[in-house]
C-alpha cells in the first residue's frame, strides 16, 4: 500500500538547449528545438536540465514522505491520500511549487509555457495559483456546479466515490491559449476529463494535465486525451 515515487509522464523530456531559444528565434547554427523533433532520437540533457532532474528528484523525495493516508475515508473501500500536510509546512509548499515549475519549465521552455492554469476545485485550488504566478501564466477555476456566476460551460462526470458536474465561465480561456491543468490527484480520470472538455469547449488548447499523485490502478489517465505527467504515483489496489 506504500506510495511509490515515480515521475510519471507520457513526454519525452525537453530536447537539448545550450542557450534559450524561441520559436521563430533558435539560436544560431541550432535546429529551432520546436519544429521537426524526431520523438525517438536519442537526446542530450544540458546541463541546466540536468541539473533541474536533480533538484526535482530531491523534492518529490521529501514531498512523497509528507503524504498520509486514511482507510475507508469518505467511505469504506476508498483509501483517501491526504496531501494537507504539504501546504502545512511552508518548505514543503515550497518543493511543490517549484517541482512543478521544474516540470514544466523543462518540458515546455519560456517560449512555449502555458498561457493559463487551470485548476480543480477544490484542492487544485491550493497550489494552482502559486505555479501560474510562478510562470507569468493566468489562473482559471474550474467549479462546481452553481458556485460560478455569468455565462457558464457545463460538463458532468463520475469520480471514485460519487457524481458531480463542473462548470467554467466562458471567458475564462480566449481560443487558442495553452491551458495547462491541474488537480492534487488523479483517480478514475473522471474529474480531469471533464475539465479537460470544458477547456476544450472554450476553444483552449490542452497541452498537459499536471497532478501531485496518481492512483495508478484506477487507470484515470487512460480517459485523457493530453498528455498527463503526475509527480507521484502510489496505491497499489487495496486488499
Ligand atoms: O480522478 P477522479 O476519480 O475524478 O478523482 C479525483 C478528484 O477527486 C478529488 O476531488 P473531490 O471531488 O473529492 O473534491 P474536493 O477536491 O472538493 O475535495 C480530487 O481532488 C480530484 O479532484
Ligand atoms: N483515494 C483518494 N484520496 C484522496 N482524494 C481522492 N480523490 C479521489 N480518490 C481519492
Amino acid at each position: 500500500m506504500s506510495a511509490q515515487l515515480a515521475f510519471s509522464s507520457s513526454h519525452p523530456p525537453r530536447p537539448a538547449e545550450d542557450s534559450p531559444s524561441t520559436a521563430s528565434h533558435p539560436p544560431p547554427g541550432k535546429p529551432d528545438p520546436t519544429v521537426g523533433v524526431d520523438q525517438h532520437a536519442p537526446r542530450r540533457l544540458s546541463t541546466a536540465a540536468t541539473t533541474g532532474a536533480a533538484e526535482l528528484s530531491s523534492l518529490t523525495l521529501r514531498l512523497r514522505q509528507a503524504l498520509r493516508q486514511f482507510p475507508d475515508f469518505p467511505s469504506p473501500g476508498i483509501l483517501f491520500e491526504d496531501i494537507m500536510p504539504i501546504f502545512a509546512d511552508p518548505s514543503l509548499h515550497e518543493a511543490l511549487v517549484r517541482a512543478l515549475e521544474i516540470h514544466v519549465l523543462d518540458t515546455y521552455g519560456e517560449s512555449q509555457k502555458p498561457d493559463v492554469i487551470v485548476g480543480l476545485e477544490a484542492r487544485g485550488f491550493l497550489f494552482g495559483p502559486s505555479l501560474a504566478l510562478r510562470l507569468g501564466a493566468g489562473f482559471v477555476p474550474v467549479r462546481k456546479q452553481g458556485k460560478l456566476p455569468g455565462p457558464t460551460e457545463t460538463a458532468s462526470y463520475k469520480k471514485e466515490y460519487g457524481e458531480d458536474f463542473f462548470q467554467m465561465q466562458k471567458d475564462g480561456i480566449k481560443p487558442g491559449q495553452r491551458v495547462l491543468i491541474v488537480d492534487d490527484i488523479i483517480a478514475t480520470g473522471g474529474s480531469a476529463a471533464a475539465a479537460g472538455s470544458l477547456v476544450k469547449q472554450l476553444g483552449g488548447t490542452l497541452i498537459e494535465y499536471v497532478f501531485i499523485l496518481e492512483l495508478d490502478f484506477l487507470k484515470g489517465r487512460a480517459k485523457l486525451d493530453a498528455p498527463v505527467y503526475t509527480l507521484l504515483s502510489s496505491q497499489e489496489k487495496a486488499e
